[in-house]
């Protein structure tokens, strides 16, 4: 599906963080979102995935609106964020339960965990396992049902190099089936590895990095 977003605009702290942003990204293309560190890469992805709501504009994936939690199309978006945190006493496997009873679908299956190499902590708490961890628990959470827009935020920031190798495969793998991609990321080789489309948020606005 496609991602359309229109003039965007969010102020936070007195400040215009986004002013204006306007992007299109087409099914199964990867968009890496480059910008200076506090440039509102991660504010855009929040207001994407509905968790913080924009001042003005619009997005839209295959036409039907993102924005807020209410949204039609919210089913079809999955998101990561940078600190892919969850509340410490739960577990991967509760965790994806949890987003699959609240999506309605079914949990994730044996192959995904073996994919994701989810086994070895599958059931220990939240509290107490390393960045990289956390992070393939929270994408396993994020890909459940039918994604057609995933939103990773720092997605290679504490993944050791296997880990960075499976991920890119995956993404290789989302984009031939169609999932439209946005990463923020300070990695340019992670944006080449996927063959992503590079912008850069810089003053509030996107533009061709
Ligand atoms: N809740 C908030 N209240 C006030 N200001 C905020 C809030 N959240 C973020 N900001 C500010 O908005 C700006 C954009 O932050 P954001 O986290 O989106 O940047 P970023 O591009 O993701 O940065 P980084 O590369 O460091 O992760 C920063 O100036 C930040 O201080």
């Amino acid at each position: 599906m496609t991602l359309s977003i229109v003039e965007l605009k969010k102020r936070l702290g007195g400040r215009l963080v986004l002013d204006g942003v306007d992007l299109v990204a087409d099914p199964g293309e990867a968009v890496a979102l480059f910008g200076d560190n506090g440039a509102g890469k991660s504010t855009l992805l929040r207001i994407l995935a509905g968790v913080l709501d924009a001042d003005r504009g619009r997005a839209t994936l295959g036409g039907a609106s993102i924005l807020g939690s209410a949204a039609a199309a919210r089913g079809h978006v999955g998101y990561v964020p940078e600190a892919a945190d969850a509340p410490a006493h739960l577990s991967p496997r509760e965790l994806a339960a949890l987003v699959a009873a609240l999506k309605r679908v079914p949990a994730p299956d044996e192959a995904r965990l073996e994919r994701l190499g989810l086994h070895a902590y599958w059931d220990r708490p939240f509290g107490g396992l390393s960045l990289g961890q956390r992070r393939r628990s929270c994408l396993c959470a994020a890909l459940l049902g039918d994604v057609r827009l995933l939103l990773l935020d720092e997605p290679t920031n504490g993944l050791d190099a296997a880990g960075v190798r499976e991920l890119t495969a995956l993404m290789k793998e989302r984009r031939e089936a169609g999932t439209t991609i946005l990463v923020a990321t300070h990695d340019p080789a992670f944006a080449e590895a996927i063959g992503a489309t590079r912008v850069r948020l810089s003053a509030g606005k996107l533009r061709a990095d």
